[in-house]
Formats: C-alpha cells, structure tokens, sequence
C-alpha cells in the first residue's frame, strides 16, 4: 500500500476556473518525490488538498490507504500527525509572541497521545527541545528566544525542528529555502536531505527550482497549469522523451 494515493484530483476555486485538473500520483514510505513548477501552477494548492487545508471537487486523496476527504476533524487527528509542512515564510509559520521553546512543543502537546517517537526521546521537555535543536543544527541556548532573534534561515529550521518533533511519515515542503540567500538555501536543503536519512520520513518537495527539486528528489513531477504533465525516476531528467516544457525548465537552468 502506497503512503500517498492522489486519484484523478480537479480543484476549482469559486470563480469557476480550475486550478488543478487530474491529478494523479503516488508516493511511498521513505521516499523524496519532487513537484515542480512555474508561479502559480497549483503546487501550493495541491499542498493545501493534502494536508486537508481546503476541499476538493472530484477525485479522492487516500494516506495509507485511508480517504481522508470528509473526515470529521476529529477522526483525521491521526493524519494530522502524520503529515506536517515546512512552508516558504518561517516569519509567519512561528507566533512572534511565543519563545522557540513554546512553538516547538507545540505538536508534541497537541498530539501527545499519538506521538510514538523512535528517534527522539521525551524525558523533559528540555531536554526534548535541545535535541531538536541540535538536530537542526541551532545552539540549545535558541530555546529561550523569541522569533525576531534569530534570522531566515534559523527561523526555517525552528520551522523543520516543530515539524519533524512528533515523526511524521510525510513532510510536505512548500518552497522551504526560497527566502534564503544562496548559501543558506545550500545549507538548509543539505540539513533537510540529511534529516530525511536518519528520521526515515518521505518529503514531497515543491519548488519553482528545478536544480533544488533534482538535488533533493529520487522521482520528479512537473506540473503546468494545475497539470502535471510529467513524471520521472530523477536519472531520466536529461532523456529525449521529456516533456517539452520539461526541457523548457531544464534550459532556464542549465
Ligand atoms: N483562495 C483562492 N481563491 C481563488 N484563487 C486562488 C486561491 N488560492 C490560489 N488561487 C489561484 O490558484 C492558482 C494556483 O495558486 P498556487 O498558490 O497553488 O500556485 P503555486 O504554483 O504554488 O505558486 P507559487 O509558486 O507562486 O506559490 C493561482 O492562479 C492563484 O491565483
């Protein structure tokens, strides 16, 4: 069984027009699939369907199995958990009035009951919060601080540290190092490449940068006008057969 079943998913908004049009893939356990795109083709709203943010009007989203459309909130609890989001502003993913400490615990609390951790150990919530800090590489001395301390790039990986707190099977990572400088981009993609290894977790990564999407997936999808109109294992980037707009992507960064 596949972690995540997307079947034939068309999105409109209420103006009528639609935003994603059958969209259909697959991603399993463990594994980087890549979704890339121009400005807005959908990708950001095809994160919000799955992470059961918005509805949709046709097709069907299934997590292990399991149709999570219309599912009272109470029952996708257990998804909730399951599926986390880094998103492109930590600025506005972290409350400014709450120490990184409080934002940090803050799934673990939410979630307490459910959360079955293989890789961090809860003995205090001290010493919790320093291991997720190390593990994002940020210094434990970080807990005490409030958001407009620290900089992009140290508020995006506060962001990594709450989502991957409570182990989830899926991260989803919406544009997670577009508001870095280049450096910090390098940096944060090796971070979260690293992460992916060790917490054994599965990461659909969109991006508008397709060098980003190939740095960090084993599978890409492209996806146009709310199509995706290509899919591929990551070795078969540069075959003849892509899709033109495929090579249209891969000629603006070559
Ligand atoms: N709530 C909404 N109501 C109406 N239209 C919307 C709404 N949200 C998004 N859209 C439209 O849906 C389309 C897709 O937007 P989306 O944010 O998913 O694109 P994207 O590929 O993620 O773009 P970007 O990379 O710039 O974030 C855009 O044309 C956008 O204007």
């Amino acid at each position: 069984m596949s972690l995540l079943d997307v079947r034939n998913v068309h999105k409109s908004y209420d103006n009528g027009v639609e935003i994603l049009r059958n969209v259909n893939f697959s991603m399993e356990r463990k594994e980087c699939l890549g979704l890339v795109g121009e400005s807005g083709c959908g990708k950001s709203t095809l994160a919000r369907l799955i992470l059961q943010i918005e509805s949709f009007d046709k097709g069907s989203i299934l997590f292990e199995g399991t149709e999570l459309q219309n599912k009272s909130e109470r029952s996708l609890k257990p998804y909730r958990k399951n599926i986390q989001a880094v998103l492109q502003n930590p600025a506005s993913a972290l409350n400014p009035k709450l120490r990184i400490k409080d934002s940090l615990m803050d799934p673990y609390l939410q979630f307490g009951s459910q959360v079955n951790l293989k890789y961090f150990t809860y003995t205090s919530e001290a010493n919790f919060i320093g291991q997720l800090l190390e593990t994002v590489e940020l210094p434990r001395s970080f807990a005490e601080r409030y958001p407009h301390e620290l900089s992009g790039g140290q508020k995006q990986r506060v962001t990594i540290a709450r989502a991957i707190s409570i182990e989830p099977a899926l991260i989803i990572l919406d544009e997670p190092a577009s508001s870095l400088d280049v450096l910090s981009q390098a940096a944060l993609l090796k971070l979260l490449g690293g992460l992916r290894e060790t917490l054994d977790t599965s990461y659909l990564f969109i991006s508008h940068d397709l060098s980003a999407v190939q740095e960090m997936s084993q599978r890409i999808m492209v996806m146009k006008g709310g199509v995706i109109v290509d899919s591929f294992e990551k070795e078969q980037l540069f075959c003849s057969d892509r899709h033109s707009y495929t090579k249209e992507l891969i000629s603006m960064f070559e």
